[in-house]
C-alpha cells in the first residue's frame, strides 16, 4: 500500500542529492546533511499518505510548515522523554507545581492546531465540486466515517490519529537511516557488499530499486536490523504501566507501576549476541523469526507494538537501498564517523552525520531522468 508514494518521495530524495552543494576540485560531489535529507523524505512520506501534501520543497510557504513541524515534532519528544518529577513527589502535583506538565499542555495545544488546519482544509475541499472520492488521503478516509458515525470519529479522535503517526513514524525512520548510513560509511566493505548484492540483483542498471525487490536483498535487510539492534530508535521501548499485579523474572511488580523496558541492553548483551559492539549485517542472514525470542525487538512486542513496522521497514529499506545503489559515498574526512548518542527518547546521533556522495557512473542515466 502506498507504495507509489514512497518510490515519488525517495526519488525527490535522489533528486536533492544530485543537485546538492558541491565541493573542492571534483563538481559531481556534494557534502550533504543526511540528518535534515533523510527527515524530509520520511516527513513528506507521512504527510503524503495522511494528509496528500509535501512538506520539503522550495517554497516559502512549504520551508515554514516543515520548520513548524520540526519544532512539534522535537519538542513532542523532548516532554515524552523527559522524566516528571510528579511521578516521584506527587505533592508537587497535588499544589500545582509541576512545569513538565504545563510544557505537555503547550506542545498539546500546537499539535491540536497543526492537525485541525489539516482537518479544515480537507474538509473545504470536500465542499469543493472537484473533490472525488477515489484520491482519498487518511484523512479523508476518517471523514467520510465521521459522516456515518460522527460520535465515534470526532475531529478530536482525526487529530489524535494523526498526531501519534506523525510523532512515532517521522524521527524513528529517519534516525534508523541516519545510524545506517553512518555505519555503513564506518565499514565500507559492508557498503560495497551492499551495493554489489543489489547491483547483482537488478543486473545492468537498467532501473532503479523498486519496493518489490527488497524481499531479494537480505543483506541489505541484515544492515537494517543490524542498525536497528545497536541503536534502536526507541532504546527504553516507550513507557508501560501493569494494569494488574503480575511478577516478571523473579520480582513482583504492583499494579500501576511504571515499566521500562532497556532494549538497548538486551541488543547489546554479550551473553546474547556474538560481538555485540561489532556490526555485523550477516549475523542476520540465519535469524529465527523476527525476534529470535525475544534477543531483537525494536518495534515492541505484542499488543501495544509498533503498528508502523512494515511502513518503516518498507521506507527506510526502498530509502537506503535507493542511496546505496545511486550514489558513491564517503566519510567527509579522514576521521571515522563519530557515533556518541544525543539526548532524547528516540536515541539521536549526537553529530549530525554529514557526508560526501558523487552519483554512480553506470547510474548517471538513470539520474538525469529523474
Ligand atoms: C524505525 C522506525 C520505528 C521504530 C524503531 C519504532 C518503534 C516503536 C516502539 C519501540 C514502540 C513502542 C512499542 C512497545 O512499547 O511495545 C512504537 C510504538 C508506536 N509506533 Fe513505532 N516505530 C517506528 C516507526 C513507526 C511508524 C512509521 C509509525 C506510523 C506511521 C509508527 C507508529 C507507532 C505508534 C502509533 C505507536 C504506539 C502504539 C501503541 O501505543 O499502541 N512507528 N514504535
Amino acid at each position: 500500500m502506498f507504495a507509489d508514494i514512497r518510490r515519488n518521495e525517495v526519488r525527490t530524495l535522489l533528486q536533492r542529492l544530485v543537485r546538492g552543494k558541491t565541493i573542492g576540485e571534483d563538481p559531481n560531489t556534494n557534502v550533504v546533511d543526511m540528518k535534515a535529507a533523510v527527515f524530509d523524505m520520511t516527513l513528506n512520506n507521512l504527510m503524503m499518505m495522511i494528509a496528500g501534501k509535501q512538506y520539503y520543497g522550495d517554497s516559502d510557504e512549504k520551508l515554514e510548515a516543515s520548520k513548524r513541524f520540526k519544532e512539534i515534532v522535537t519538542e513532542s519528544l523532548q516532554v515524552s522523554g523527559a522524566t516528571n518529577i510528579g511521578d516521584f513527589v506527587p505533592l508537587l502535583k497535588w499544589i500545582g507545581v509541576n512545569k513538565l506538565e504545563d510544557k505537555v499542555k503547550l506542545v498539546q495545544e500546537k499539535r491540536d492546531k497543526f492537525m485541525q488546519d489539516l482537518i479544515e482544509e480537507h474538509k473545504n475541499r470536500r465542499k469543493g465540486s472537484h473533490w472525488e472520492q477515489k484520491n482519498n488521503t487518511m484523512i479523508d478516509v476518517l471523514l467520510s466515517l465521521q459522516d456515518s458515525e460522527p460520535d465515534y470519529y470526532t475531529d478530536e479522535v482525526i487529530r489524535g490519529m494523526g498526531m501519534v503517526m506523525f510523532t512515532a513514524g517521522t524521527d524513528t525512520t529517519a534516525i534508523t537511516m541516519e545510524w545506517a548510513l553512518s555505519l555503513l560509511l564506518n565499514n565500507p566493505e559492508a557498503l560495497k557488499k551492499a551495493q554489489n548484492e543489489i547491483d547483482t540483483h537488478i543486473g545492468d542498471s537498467s532501473r532503479l530499486l523498486d519496493d518489490s525487490d527488497l524481499a531479494q536483498l537480505p543483506y541489505l535487510h541484515g544492515i537494517i536490523n543490524e542498525t536497528l539492534r545497536m541503536y534502536p530508535a526507541a532504546p527504553l521501548l516507550v513507557p508501560h504501566e501493569s494494569s494488574d499485579e503480575c511478577i516478571v523474572g523473579s520480582f513482583h511488580v504492583p499494579r500501576g507501576t511504571m515499566l521500562l523496558v532497556n532494549l538497548w541492553a538486551i541488543q547489546n548483551d554479550a551473553k546474547l549476541w556474538d560481538k555485540p559492539n561489532e556490526f555485523k549485517p550477516e549475523r542476520f542472514i540465519d535469524f529465527k523469526g523476527q525476534r529470535d525470542g525475544f534477543r531483537l525487538m525494536p518495534f515492541g512486542y505484542g499488543r501495544r507494538g509498533c503498528p508502523g513496522e512494515n511502513l518503516a521497514m518498507h521506507v527506510a529499506g526502498l530509502a537506503l537501498g535507493s542511496l546505496i545503489q545511486c550514489f558513491e559515498w564517503e566519510r567527509v574526512s579522514e576521521e571515522l564517523i563519530d557515533m556518541t548518542e544525543g539526548p532524547g527518547l528516540t536515541m539521536p546521533k549526537g553529530i549530525p552525520l554529514l557526508a560526501k556522495c558523487r552519483p554512480r557512473q553506470n547510474i548517471d542515466n538513470l539520474l538525469a531522468h529523474l
